[in-house]
């Protein structure tokens, strides 16, 4: 391993964790999700052998609807490690200091999203964000730092850098596990095909991993968002352009030349729809050929049914199958089709695979697959995409360090 882990730090010691909570808020509400779940195997271990926990963890981004306080997230967490998370409404203030210095062995304390401290963003140099007056002032309460938030951990922000050059620093279970699966396309061999299905929302991410990829991936199965893209690139008339509908046409500006040229390098290894789906006049679902299309005058919200006729024999021929993006807009079911398919096509084989994604990875729950059929369920969406194609995350880098 290529950092330091739990087994390697004595318990019973006063430890300022960093999770990562950050959830969907709906209304106001703070959803619950596994990130809870999986952040809560590593509270309890710590909590279990003796240590004083004190957590930090962000939500949301200053300015937006989702910046909310920890503290339902307080409530949720304790729930899932099946005892008391004490929250503080303070990041490192008098308060919060008075409630880490109270605290006994096993008990856990939240402290207030780590972004409401002005210097926790914006991102910087970790010797910077260690020096803040933050990092300063809380790290001397502490016998060490432990890193969990993988999934944020492409961020150098201060509670994810800074501290770890201040304390004695290690990796959490979640760091630890994430960073092994996730890290297996850029540092692992295999043998046979390595397929990655790719689709969402957020064009422009996955698209930079095809690109990156380079011979790591044999085949590319293409549908969501991006999926249309690339349909629209091979010239079909496709596209969410309706006016007001700028969503569509900023990802086509901003990835049209690289799609082109991946089509024209390594078009014989992206797979793209051979139909997709659509909601019809009556609110059923309907599929068109892409072929039949001729006009751009519809969303399209799934690949349709012989796409994933398609795609399911690629999957099952298949040693190691990587997943970035939902096929579909499969919370409403009609449209489930493609990312249910391929998701059970993955779950029936025993190739090695990763779901990666906080939306697509909750497909698997919502249709009923066990997650203990998947290799690695990720619940990392852009530090899954840095690992893909071995690119450095910054929290973790600096965990490397002596
Ligand atoms: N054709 C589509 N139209 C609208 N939404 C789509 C479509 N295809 C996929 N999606 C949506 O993409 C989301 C997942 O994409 P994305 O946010 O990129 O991935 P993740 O959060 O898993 O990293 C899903 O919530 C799904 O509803
Ligand atoms: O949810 C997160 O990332 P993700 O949306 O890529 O999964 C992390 O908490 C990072 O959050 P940020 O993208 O606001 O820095």
């Amino acid at each position: 391993m290529t950092f330091k882990t739990l087994d390697d730090l004595e318990p019973g010691q006063r430890v300022l964790v960093r999770l990562d909570l950050n959830s969907p808020v709906e209304d106001g509400e703070v959803q619950d999700n596994r990130r809870f779940d999986r952040h809560a195997t590593t509270v309890k271990e710590l909590a279990e052998r003796g240590d004083e926990v004190v957590l930090m963890a962000h939500q949301g981004r200053p300015g937006g609807d989702d910046f909310v306080s920890l503290e339902q997230h307080a409530d949720i967490l304790a729930g899932h490690v099946g005892k008391d998370v004490e929250f503080v409404a303070d990041t490192y203030g008098d308060d919060a200091i008075d409630a880490i210095e109270s605290l006994e062995s096993g008990e856990i304390l939240l402290l207030e999203n780590t972004r409401m401290c002005d210097e926790e963003l914006p991102e910087e140099d970790p010797e910077v964000k260690a020096d803040t007056e933050f990092v300063q002032t809380l790290a001397p309460h502490f016998d060490a730092y432990i890193n969990d938030a993988y999934s944020a951990a492409h961020r150098s922000h201060a509670s994810l850098v800074g501290f770890a050059l201040e304390l004695p620093a290690y990796a959490g279970r979640v760091m630890e596990t994430e960073y092994e699966a996730n890290s297996s396309i850029a540092t692992r061999e295999f043998e046979g095909q390595v397929t990655m299905v790719v689709g969402g929302t957020k064009a422009t991410d996955v698209i930079n991993v095809m690109n990156n990829l380079g011979d790591k991936v044999d085949q590319f199965l293409l549908g969501g968002i991006a999926g249309e893209l690339f349909l629209r690139a091979a010239g079909n008339d496709v596209g969410f352009d309706l006016e007001g509908m700028d969503f569509f046409d900023d990802q086509w500006e901003a990835n049209r030349e690289t799609i082109e040229s991946l089509l024209d390098e390594r078009g014989d290894q992206i797979k793209l729809a051979v139909d997709l789906a659509y909601e019809d006049d009556t609110d059923e679902r309907a599929e068109i050929a892409v072929a039949d299309i001729d006009e751009k005058d519809r969303a399209y919200l799934d690949v349709g049914s012989m796409t994933v006729d398609e795609y399911d024999p690629i999957i099952r021929d298949s040693e190691a199958v990587f997943v970035k993006g939902a096929l579909g807009l499969f919370e409403d079911e009609r449209f489930s089709v493609g990312t249910v398919g391929v998701l059970r096509a993955i779950s029936e084989t025993d190739c090695f695979s990763v779901v990666g994604g906080g939306d697509t990875s909750r497909a698997i729950e919502m249709y009923g697959m066990d997650e203990a059929d998947f290799g690695h369920v990720s619940i990392a969406g852009g530090a899954y995409i840095r690992a893909l194609t071995g690119a450095p995350l910054a929290g973790v880098e600096v965990l490397k360090q002596d």
